[in-house]
């Protein structure tokens, strides 16, 4: 039971957005999807909710092809915000809910839930462009969820947000996964994704370049990173066997490592060299894969 992308490719004109992507998103988890600009993620997703029709391949849901009839079991988060500036929230909100089927009653309902949740019960009566462009997007967020979709699917979710509201946001969207909603979200930013899910595709230029869960991913990159904080001059380290980049901190340094024996062999080096506060192999960031995979084309 899962959401499946078989081959997919989407074509406009001669140009092709996406080429060849065939993933799979396990039910009840989220699912990350990076990539630079023009990667393809917002033209996937509109494949997703069934907006565009793919050139070839297969778009399923629990086997069955998505198409117009799912719309009450999906949710989308657009990357262009599309409220009307003019209506007020809970009448707009209303509206949207209705297309979805649900009451007016269920749906100020769920809304007062929302916005008491957010700590903006007053929002409810004002008109979207007294909102600022941060709350506008929570109501937006609360159009995407509050018909309970069993398929959520969030285009860059956390642009644009300050970081309290970042916060408020990840939470509402992990209970929403924990309570058993998949989600599948864009993001421009590593640490979102690393902190948020298991399994994650990187695509450039229209393909996927890394894709998997996102543990095998780093063990497979076979790189580490090693910290290193102490009381001598770092700088021998750039011609030690096995060290691909040194990154200098206030502390000391960073080193991306080719496998984990260099480090032994380095921590030989340094023993008698000074004092050493900190040794610490870490495995590599989701940030050194990007680059290291998609690298000039994140400039
Ligand atoms: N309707 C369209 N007609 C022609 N080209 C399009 C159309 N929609 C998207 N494209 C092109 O397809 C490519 C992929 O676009 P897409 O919006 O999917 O990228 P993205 O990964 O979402 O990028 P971003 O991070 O900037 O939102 C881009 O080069 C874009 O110009």
């Amino acid at each position: 039971m899962s959401l499946k992308l078989e081959n997919i490719t989407k074509k406009f004109g001669d140009f092709t957005a996406v080429n060849q992507l065939s993933i799979s998103i396990p039910e009840k988890e989220m699912f990350g999807f990076l990539g630079a600009n023009g990667a393809g993620k917002t033209t996937t997703f509109r494949m997703i909710i069934g907006l565009l029709k793919p050139t070839e391949g297969r778009i399923t849901w629990n086997g069955q092809a998505i198409d117009y009839r799912m719309s009450p079991f999906i949710g989308y988060l657009p990357e262009e915000r599309g409220l009307y500036p003019k209506l007020k929230v809970k009448d707009q909100i209303v509206y949207l809910a209705r297309l979805k089927g649900m009451s007016k009653k269920a749906a100020l309902k769920e809304l007062y839930d929302w916005l008491d949740r957010f700590k903006v019960p007053e929002y409810a009566d004002k008109k979207v462009e007294e909102l600022s462009k941060g709350n506008q997007q929570k109501i937006q967020f609360i159009a995407a969820v509050l018909h309970k979709p069993k398929l959520l699917i969030l285009d860059e979710p956390f642009s644009g947000l300050d970081p309290v509201n970042v916060e408020q946001l990840k939470e509402a969207v992990i209970d929403l996964k924990n309570s058993g909603t998949s989600i599948v979200f864009s993001s421009h930013r590593m640490e979102h994704v690393e902190e948020l899910c298991k399994h994650l595709c990187i695509m450039h230029k229209g393909s996927p370049v890394v894709h998997g869960s996102l543990k095998e991913i780093k063990r497979s990159f076979g790189k580490k990173n090693l910290i290193i904080h102490g009381d001598f001059d770092f700088q021998f380290l750039e011609n030690v066997n096995g060290v691909v980049k040194v990154k200098y901190t206030a502390e000391g340094v960073q080193l991306q490592i080719e496998r984990e024996e260099v480090a032994e062999e380095i921590f030989k080096q340094i023993v008698d060299k000074g004092f050493i506060r900190k040794f610490q192999l870490e495995e590599p960031s989701l940030n050194d894969i990007f680059i290291e995979k998609v690298g000039a084309a994140y400039e």
